[in-house]
């Protein structure tokens, strides 16, 4: 018998993989993180000192979410009900002014870091100011995670202007380069606040030091309008025009497509992030996601950050996601439940250049799982896996959670993160910010 550092045993495991194999009552072995066998519970190959009985339970992989600004987790609930614009020029921006420090940062992360793994989250993508303080979080954590920092033309609390943070962007990079959790990408923040240059710049530097790109783009008719009134141009072609759209591009929202833009997207392998909660919450637009799925574009899921979701829920997501594409295009067939789940696990690794390592669970792979209790009502009976971890399962049934193969949830208990000594500091944020 050949020893192993960790078995899971299941009852269903969701493999993802190309053929997306369910299997019936069998077992994970991990060794130094990664899987290297996948075999029937009653095996006789392995041993360990560490077998977990997890035969009531769906193990699948740890969902991605591929789109968050963590620390504005700090800023749910801030101001509500209003269109993207309103909400960002007259109550997010004053805020962030006021109160975005390293600090903030830091705190608001490890909120979002425990909200994310308790909902069986293992990877993220961020996009935030004093993004260091945001790496000092992931890197406590145990969680994994793109960390993007945004690029802007403007000063703020972080930087001076898009050059210092492009240098703060490539100063991340050298300092985590070795990282086995963290990777660092470009973050330019809209096609409205980044002018040219910068973003002709970012895009050289991203080939050179092969960092991907994630930017907001067409959120909302009115940045379409606004651009094409300012310039005759739709942001997505002036993109094109720079060079940017490329397999390296990661673009969050766009919920204003043509036919053109969609085949653009398609011909230069550009990853699709789509955030439907963020979307429907500020009002912002549908993203066409059967239509870009059909023209074989890679579209993942991202919850966007707390302050416009405001949850960071990846099984709401993936539930609103399937609900959305079927009402939006008219077709109950379009995203179906085993869709939803590739779009939250494997298109997300695919988007964030991670899946030789993550977002399936098979051989040679990480082992970044989450495992989810099926022993209530709502999951009784029980037909169809997928159509069960889609449709009616609650992030709070996730009850342990693995990355690396190490263990930060266990029995819905969170292992690297001190949640009662969290909410304390949570709350005190929640005392200063409502002052004013
Ligand atoms: C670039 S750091 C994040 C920056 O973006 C703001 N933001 C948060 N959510 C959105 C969104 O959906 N669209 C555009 N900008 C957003 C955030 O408040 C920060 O200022
Ligand atoms: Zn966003």
């Amino acid at each position: 018998m050949k020893d192993a550092e960790l078995i899971i045993q299941t009852n269903y495991i969701v493999t993802v993989n190309s053929e997306f194999d369910i299997l019936k009552n069998h077992c994970l072995i991990i060794n130094q993180g990664i899987i290297e066998a996948i075999l029937p519970n009653e095996q006789t190959q392995y041993t360990s000192n560490t077998i977990v009985d997890k035969t009531k339970h769906i193990v699948m992989p740890g969902l991605i979410n591929a789109h968050n600004h963590a620390a504005m987790s700090l800023l749910r609930g801030y101001a509500d009900d209003l269109p993207l614009f309103t909400w960002l020029n007259e109550h997010i921006w004053p805020a962030e002014g006021k109160w975005v420090n390293d600090e903030f940062v830091y705190t608001g992360t490890q909120l979002a870091i425990a909200e994310m793994l308790k909902g069986g989250t293992t990877t993220f993508s961020d996009q935030y100011f004093f993004a260091e303080d945001c790496a000092k979080a992931v890197d406590q954590s145990g969680i994994r995670a793109q960390i993007a920092p945004p690029v802007i033309d403007f000063p703020n609390n972080w930087a001076k202007d898009a050059q210092d943070h492009i240098q703060k962007t490539l100063s991340l990079a050298d300092q985590y380069k070795s990282h086995d959790r963290i990777q660092i990408a470009f973050g330019p923040h809209a096609p409205y606040t980044v002018s040219d240059q910068p973003l002709t710049d970012i895009l050289e530097l991203s080939k050179q030091h092969n960092l991907p790109i994630q930017m907001h783009i067409h959120e909302t008719e009115f940045e379409v309008n606004d651009a094409m009134e300012k310039s005759g141009k739709r942001p997505i072609e002036r993109l094109k025009d720079l060079g940017l759209l490329n397999s390296n591009l990661q673009a969050v929202h766009v919920t204003q497509l043509n036919a053109q833009e969609i085949s653009w997207f398609a011909e230069h392998n550009v990853h699709i992030v789509h955030c439907p909660e963020s979307n429907l919450k500020l009002a912002s637009g549908m993203c066409p996601v059967f239509d870009l799925l059909e023209a074989g574009v890679n579209v993942c899921l991202g919850t966007d950050g707390a302050a416009s979701n405001n949850n960071l829920d990846m099984f709401s997501e993936m539930r609103t996601g399937a609900l959305l594409a079927k009402g939006v295009s008219k077709n109950a067939t379009a995203v179906s439940a085993r869709q939803a789940i590739e779009m939250a696990t494997i298109n997300g690794a695919k988007a964030l250049q991670m899946d030789a390592k993550i977002g399936s669970l098979e051989i040679g792979k990480q082992a970044d799982l989450c495992i989810i209790d099926t022993q209530s009502l709502n999951h009784a009976p029980m037909y169809n896996i997928a159509s069960a971890l889609v449709y009616n399962t609650s992030a709070h049934q996730v009850s342990d959670v693995y990355v690396n193969g190490v263990c930060l949830m266990q029995n819905n208990t969170l292992l690297s993160i001190d949640e009662p000594s969290l909410m304390q500091t949570v709350l005190s944020w929640q005392d200063k910010l409502s002052q004013q």
